[in-house]
């Protein structure tokens, strides 16, 4: 079975919440309340779990409210390789609105310092060269340069381990230039790398070529409700899951989709299968507020209505 971690530098708790509007300057009444221990990386560590796979975790955590992290990694028996520093953890903020997507509020995190990244990045290339899979997933924390990232990215995927980026903005450009092995932009983040709008099918696979040129062995694009696309060495292969008509909250379906890849790839399946699998644990993932997978039979019956679509291969 295929060795996993998943590394999340900036780790948040997520305060979730519903509400029909937000009327900006006003008070709002949010209806439903959850915190949840999160950040990419630990997000993909628990859909991983919840399929029975063995993971660890690394990154950053804050030692001054580390509580409930810690607790969740004993609780799903997480091999816990954090490095706690000074300082807090960050809140961020989720609201779903019922007629419309959610509106995050990321707020900024730890500080982390010269020492501690260098700390960091001495024991993850160690304990790395044990692992078959790594995710690096999410934004950086204050301190650490995009350059510092490319540079560790570099060293992480030079012992033969499979480094999966999902990440945005300034540390997915980073991370780019490290030619990680399997990358999972969104559509507007594509978009952002190209530096222009893609406005169908035929312009995200043009676009996602060119970044798969530069040396990415696979490139899968997520489109949210109109499924994704993923091109690798032997095909380009589309997926499209049903329409979830009761959409609670996006947060995390992203994440969900990269632990859905990481289990079939970890499987030995074929790049359809792993694909139409992994669309169907991130529709699922939009069905609930929180990350996970709760109920592995609606995962299989979504999986049934999933279209897959050969392009080219
Ligand atoms: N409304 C939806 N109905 C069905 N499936 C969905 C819906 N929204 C998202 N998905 C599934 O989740 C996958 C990832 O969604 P998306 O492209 O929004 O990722 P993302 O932007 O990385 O997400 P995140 O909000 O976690 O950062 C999609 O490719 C799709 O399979
Ligand atoms: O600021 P980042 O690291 O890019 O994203 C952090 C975050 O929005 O990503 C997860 C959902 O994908 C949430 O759990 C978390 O709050």
């Amino acid at each position: 079975m295929a060795k996993i971690a998943t590394i999340t530098l900036n780790t948040a708790y997520d305060l979730v919440g519903r509400l029909k509007r937000i009327e900006l300057g006003e008070v709002n009444t949010v209806e439903t309340l959850g915190l949840f221990p999160a950040g990419k990386g630990i997000n993909v560590a628990k859909v991983l779990h919840d399929l029975d796979v063995a993971v660890a975790v690394s990154g950053f955590l804050g030692e001054e409210n580390q509580g409930d992290f810690s607790q969740l990694f004993k609780t799903l028996k997480l091999d816990d390789k954090f490095q706690r520093v000074p300082g807090k953890t960050r809140i961020n903020v989720k609201i779903t609105e019922t007629e419309a997507d959610v509106t995050d509020l990321n707020f900024l995190g730890y500080q982390i310092d010269d020492a501690s990244w260098a700390k960091f990045v001495a024991d993850s290339l160690n304990w790395s060269q044990d692992f078959d899979v790594i995710a690096v997933c999410g934004s950086l924390p204050r301190g650490v340069s995009p350059e510092q990232f490319t540079a560790w990215l570099n060293q992480l995927g030079q012992h033969g381990v499979k480094v999966v980026l999902d990440s945005s903005h300034a540390a997915l450009t980073a991370g780019l230039k490290a030619n990680p092995w399997l990358v999972k932009p969104n559509h507007r983040e594509l978009e952002a790398w190209i530096g222009k709008p893609l406005h169908n099918l035929e312009q995200i696979i043009a676009a996602a070529k060119q970044l798969k040129a530069q040396g990415i062995a696979n490139v899968i694009i997520s489109m949210g409700a109109e499924g994704s696309v993923w091109l690798s060495d032997q095909a380009v292969v589309q997926a499209r899951p049903p329409k979830c008509e009761n959409v609670v909250s996006t947060v995390g379906a992203g994440d969900s989709m990269v632990a859905g890849l990481i289990y079939g790839i970890s499987q030995g399946w074929q790049q359809a299968q792993t694909l139409a699998f992994a669309s169907a644990v991130s529709a699922f993932a939009v069905s609930q507020s929180n990350v996970g997978i709760s109920d592995r039979t609606l995962v299989d019956d979504i999986l049934q209505q999933v279209q897959i679509n050969v392009i080219e291969g």
